[in-house]
């Protein structure tokens, strides 16, 4: 794709890999995406706002230099410094010496790592205003979202909001605006997915960086990856404000018992937990993770308030789809995260430590754990039962 305009002074200047379909390991993609860059030519100065990444430095550059000689730029905004939108920006640099890069005082302390040359850099306080002579950028500190350094900016005449990572997801395309693109549920989903995968764990910082722009005359939103969003940038304030609330805060705590199970004594004591639960004023949900599948839930015990996972011991380890659940969860998903493990077992039995050593590293808040010998027995689901309610109680705590 050429460089664009998007509207007046503000031309797209990034790049797309169509082809893409992992992003960074933790992320499928099935339509690629893009690297958004934007190049604002003001009255007086000028400013490119994101870079790429480092393999298409190029064609950005050359992108720029078919509105602007890029020795004269004035600034460069690093709204967040993580390699995919600063890669480019050593080899900018050395077309740009004399330019000024804008960005947080995290930013500046990861730039320094990730450049190694010389440059100017100013970090720019909550409020700021820059002035290119017609536009006029305002940047407003939106920490965490999703790396400590992140920022937007703000072109105040043309009501651009440039969001970095937020507001994006992966796709790549004919169309720049989401009003050239058919609009579909596969677009939705991938919009949540990034949501879920880069920005669930910070949902609180979400709903600060919402407040903090909430007065602003928002006609248009311009991420760092999709489509630029002018259709209704006012309604996607509102579905990200949805997605932030979805957390465990609900008045009725949610409990999930994920387990598997061989012969089915796993999840008898599965089950007792479940029924304990829900006696105890929880609204529970209970999965056999082989039918489910680890990545559905893990994406269910990021919204709960409590979680019973449960493996039998198979060749001395719990088995495979449990570990597939771990390590598709994060350490902010589990943080303060009520949990207890349990499981069956023949003769050594390790499944339920090695479960429980896993989730107290990754932060889960382990309340208790049980082990069974084989089936169990009247006396051992009342143990299962008794160890559903101390994590219901535990939650009310
Ligand atoms: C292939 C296989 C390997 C097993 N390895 C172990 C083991 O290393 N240690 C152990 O204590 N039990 C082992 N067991 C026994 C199971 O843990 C035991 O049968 C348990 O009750 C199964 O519970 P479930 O019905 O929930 O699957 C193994 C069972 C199978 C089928």
């Amino acid at each position: 794709m050429l460089s664009k305009r998007i509207q007046n002074r503000v031309f797209w200047v990034g790049a797309q890999n169509p082809d893409l379909r992992t992003f960074d390991v933790v992320m499928h993609t099935d339509a690629g995406t893009s690297y958004n860059s934007y190049l604002i030519v003001g009255s007086e100065k000028t400013a490119v706002i994101d870079g790429v990444r480092e393999a298409y430095a190029t064609e950005h550059i050359a992108k720029i230099s078919e509105h602007c000689d890029p020795a004269k730029l004035d600034y460069i905004v690093c709204n967040h410094t993580e390699p995919d939108h600063s890669g480019s920006l050593v080899h900018l640099l050395e077309m740009a010496p004399h330019a000024t890069v804008l960005c947080t005082k995290a930013g500046s302390l990861f730039l320094k790592k990730l450049v190694p040359r010389n440059f100017k850099c100013r970090v720019v306080e909550d409020g700021e205003r820059v002035s290119l002579g017609d536009v006029t950028l305002r940047f407003v500190q939106a920490p965490f979202l999703h790396w400590p350094d992140s920022l937007f900016t703000f072109a105040e005449e043309e009501g651009i909001l440039f969001s970095g990572d937020v507001f994006s997801f992966h796709m790549a395309g004919e169309g720049l605006f989401d009003d050239e693109i058919a609009w579909t549920g596969e677009m939705e989903a991938a919009q949540r997915y990034y949501f879920d995968t880069l920005l669930a764990p910070f949902r609180s910082y979400v709903l600060d960086a919402l407040e903090k722009i909430r007065g602003l005359s928002i006609r248009m939103i311009a991420p760092a990856h999709g489509p630029v969003r002018r259709r209704n940038p006012q309604a996607l304030l509102e579905v990200y404000r949805e997605y932030a609330s979805d957390g465990p805060v609900s008045d009725t705590p949610k409990g999930y018992v994920a387990y598997v199970s061989c012969y089915g004594y796993t999840r008898e004591l599965a089950e007792e937990i479940y029924r304990a639960g829900i006696r105890n004023g929880m609204d529970m949900e209970i999965d056999d993770i082989a039918e489910v599948g680890p990545e559905r839930v893990a994406e269910k015990i990021r919204r709960m308030d409590a979680v019973a996972l449960g493996s039998p011991t198979v060749n001395r380890d719990a088995l495979k789809p449990v570990w597939e659940v771990l390590a598709s969860l994060s350490a902010y998903d589990a943080r303060g995260k009520r949990a207890v493990a349990f499981g069956s077992f023949a003769w050594s039995g390790e499944a339920v430590r090695y479960m429980a050593e896993r989730m107290g590293r990754m932060g889960f808040r382990l309340v208790d754990t049980l082990a069974v010998k084989l089936r169990p027995d009247a006396e051992e689901r009342r143990q299962a039962y008794a160890l559903g309610e101390r994590l219901a109680q535990s939650v009310r705590e």
